[in-house]
């Protein structure tokens, strides 16, 4: 069932593995939509459960017919942790997704994990100036911030999305690409992630939510106009759909 509101539309399906096949397609179309327009395909990972529910783009028919060469991964939160630690959303999309498509690792920018949060953001924010001067990464016309073709989202049972949680600042931040948290309510405590101005210069963002211990956030985030969810901002320049599985719609 689909429902559209402005720039918005929120799908959704009986169960969890319906999410995951319209998921594949859906990422698959833009990926072709997007190499054809501009040669390439940026997309922006999140950790949780989404790799899993990405299972089928690995599978055929899109392992063979997406054309991997020209995608390029970004991270919209990583944990400050070894990239091989357990905790690390590096190693969950590499062990879930990455290792199964053949993404040149030139195009896979993880976080440099030797450093601080602090340095660790400034870091993956240079790296991405540096890909805005070599003309890799466009700046939203709109925002000026970095605009990234379609970034994949999920949401804790909390209404956070990225690192980006309630009763903490870094949801406010107006000027930072990228910026860090020490105290994250979620373990564990040290991450980087992206800000909401680069979330919203988005061309395409997929709230990719299932499961019944989410059904509250969902009902806040999607129903209530007044919602302080950090989830409800999330509102990119281009299109925003939301992939809900019967138990995560159940309040709505
Ligand atoms: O800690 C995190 O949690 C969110 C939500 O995860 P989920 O398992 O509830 O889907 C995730 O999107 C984020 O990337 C991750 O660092």
């Amino acid at each position: 069932m689909a429902s559209e509101k402005g720039n918005k539309t929120t799908l959704k399906f009986d169960t969890e593995d319906e999410v995951a096949v319209a998921l594949a397609k859906y990422t698959a179309d833009l990926s072709e939509r997007f190499i054809k327009e501009k040669g390439s395909f940026t997309v922006v990972l999140s950790g949780g459960s989404l790799i899993e529910t990405m299972r089928y783009l690995t599978q055929p028919p899109y392992a063979g017919s997406v054309d991997w060469s020209k995608w390029c991964i970004f991270w919209l939160d990583e944990r400050v942790v070894p990239l091989d630690h357990p905790d690390s959303n590096y190693k969950l999309a590499w062990d879930g997704f990455l290792s199964k498509v053949s993404i040149p690792q030139s195009n896979i920018y993880a976080i440099n994990d030797k450093k601080s949060p602090e340095d660790a953001a400034d870091d993956y924010e240079e790296r991405h100036q540096d890909l805005v001067a070599r003309k890799i990464l466009p700046l939203s016309e709109a925002t000026g911030f970095p605009k990234f073709d379609l970034m994949l989202l999920g949401m804790g049972p909390d209404g956070h999305v990225a690192s980006l949680f309630p009763n903490r600042t870094q949801r406010f931040e107006k000027k930072r690409w990228v910026t860090f948290i020490k105290d994250s309510p979620k373990p564990p405590p040290p991450r980087i992630t992206y800000t909401f101005p680069v979330i919203n210069s988005s061309s395409e963002i997929a709230m990719v939510v299932t499961g019944a211990e989410i059904a509250n956030a969902v009902k806040d985030a999607l129903g209530n106009p007044n919602s302080e969810l950090p989830a409800a901002e999330v509102s990119p320049e281009g299109l925003l759909t939301w992939f809900l599985d019967k138990d995560a719609a159940s309040k709505l």
